[in-house]
């Protein structure tokens, strides 16, 4: 069955002047008109599907509107996912609440998220039973980690910089759903366990100091809450042997960055690139997916050029529900990474999804030991619908010319590039300051 209206959504979310950007003088330069849902800076103006922060709707509304929706899709069988993208330091972790160490965070989406989910499974018990589990992994330099890892002693593994950690291997099944091999995914049966799992994976993220974040996340991260529901079988519904399984991705973006300005050198001047070259593929899906005429045409979609966009397959064109977020600071010295991001975010309400309830007709025995296992990979093929043909695509290049300054995604109809392709070409190589 699929369901109706399954165009990825976009939400832009602007945060109020930092003290460090009032400190520094910057004004705020993005105006909006909330009737329309228009952010215009400078002689662009855009149009989403919602606005929040600024003259736009209060913050506090964005989770109702946009993530409410999504939790009750999920809880009918449908995947869905809330993905934050936007510049370094633009609200990402801090709309999201992924990078969290277990303080007083009440109104991050994550956090909502788990109370809204247990709510919902609270009211439903009686009819249904749930088997619910987190996953919680960071792709950092196009490797995917598991920060539900854990020494042998039980201790959590912090994430030294240069500590060894083993990558999860990313396996494809045969109706082409992407699955990690081996990866940790705890039953949970409260919120509070699940804030527990959400703390302890916080804890192992890949953070640093930048210019423009003192707490800057190094990493996609991607917290996965994965729901396997039955009707009891006293339900007179017809369908009540049947297992629905669907998964609500919560994804907080490493940000776009400019190396000059983050001032990253060395390792992090690394990292700075992989963060890029993630959001170069990310962005080339996007615009394969984004232009209507040639996705007619089918349109070649290339997701295996990074973990990222492997990994948000589903998400993007795929099976599921999606909402994109799109932070950014209304500061007039971030103009030129706000107007990016618009671009982006724009090109983004594009894709058009196909969502469908993932129902597993399941003989008993299964259901039995589905049961038994834990925290084993226990959930059943889903239904998946992804479609991968050949064409060309309007690609986004990231720029490397003087005047705009390096490092950061623009949109180009008529040079696609592969992410393996040269990076050292379009990523910051101009900064003096900076020695391979
Ligand atoms: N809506 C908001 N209201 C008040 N402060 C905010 C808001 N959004 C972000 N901030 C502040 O802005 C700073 C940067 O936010 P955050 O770390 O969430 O950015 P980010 O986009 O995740 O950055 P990075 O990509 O570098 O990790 C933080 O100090 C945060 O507290």
């Amino acid at each position: 069955m699929e369901s109706s209206d399954d165009r990825l959504k976009v939400a832009v979310n602007i945060r109020p002047l930092t003290a460090l950007e009032l400190r520094n003088g910057c004004t705020d330069c993005v105006t909006v008109t909330p009737s329309k849902a228009q952010v215009q800076i400078g002689s662009h103006v855009f149009t989403y599907d919602y606005v929040y922060g600024s003259s736009g709707s209060q913050p506090s509304q964005l989770f109702e509107e946009c993530v409410v929706p999504l939790v009750d899709t999920l809880l009918c069988g449908y995947n869905a996912t809330v993905l934050a993208y936007g510049q370094t330091g633009s609200g990402k972790s801090y709309t999201m609440g992924t990078n969290y160490h277990g303080e007083a965070n009440d109104g991050a989406i994550t956090h909502r998220v788990m109370e809204k989910i247990f709510e919902k499974v609270d009211k439903l018990r009686d009819e249904r039973e749930f088997l619910i589990r987190v996953s919680f992994v960071e792709i950092f330099k196009d490797e995917v980690f598991d920060l539900l890892d854990q020494h042998d002693d039980g201790q959590v593994m912090r994430t030294g910089r240069g500590l060894q950690r083993v990558p999860i291997k990313i396996r494809e099944k045969a109706l082409g759903d992407i699955t990690l091999a081996g990866v940790n995914e705890p039953v949970v049966k409260s919120k509070g366990e699940m804030a527990l799992f959400l703390a302890r994976g916080s804890l192992n993220r890949a953070t640093a100091s930048t210019r423009m974040n003192s707490h800057s996340s190094r990493s996609h991260a991607i917290f996965t809450i994965c729901i396997e529901q039955k009707r009891k079988t006293s339900s007179s519904h017809s369908d009540c042997g049947d297992l629905l399984v669907s998964k609500l991705r919560l994804v907080d973006l490493a940000g776009s960055e400019r190396v000059k300005r983050t001032g990253s050198d060395g390792l992090m001047f690394k990292e700075g690139i992989h963060i890029n070259k993630g959001l170069l593929a990310l962005g080339n899906v996007i615009s394969a997916l984004g232009d209507e005429k040639k996705r007619k045409k089918g349109a070649f979609v290339p997701y295996r050029d990074s973990k990222l966009t492997r990994l948000l397959q589903d998400s993007l064109g795929g099976n599921g529900k999606t909402i994109m977020i799109a932070c950014i600071s209304p500061a007039d010295s971030n103009a030129k990474e706000t107007i990016n991001t618009l671009q982006y975010a724009n090109r983004a309400r594009n894709i058009q999804n196909k969502a469908v309830i993932n129902r597993n007709p399941v003989p008993a025995e299964m259901q039995a030991q589905l049961h038994l296992a834990p925290s084993g990979n226990t959930s059943l093929e889903e239904t998946q619908v992804s479609g991968v043909a050949e064409s060309k695509a309007p690609y986004i290049i990231l720029s490397s010319d003087s005047e705009s300054d390096c490092g950061y995604i623009i949109l180009s109809d008529t040079e696609p590039i592969s992410a393996d392709h040269e990076m050292d070409k379009y990523i910051e190589i101009s900064d003096d300051d900076v020695e391979f």
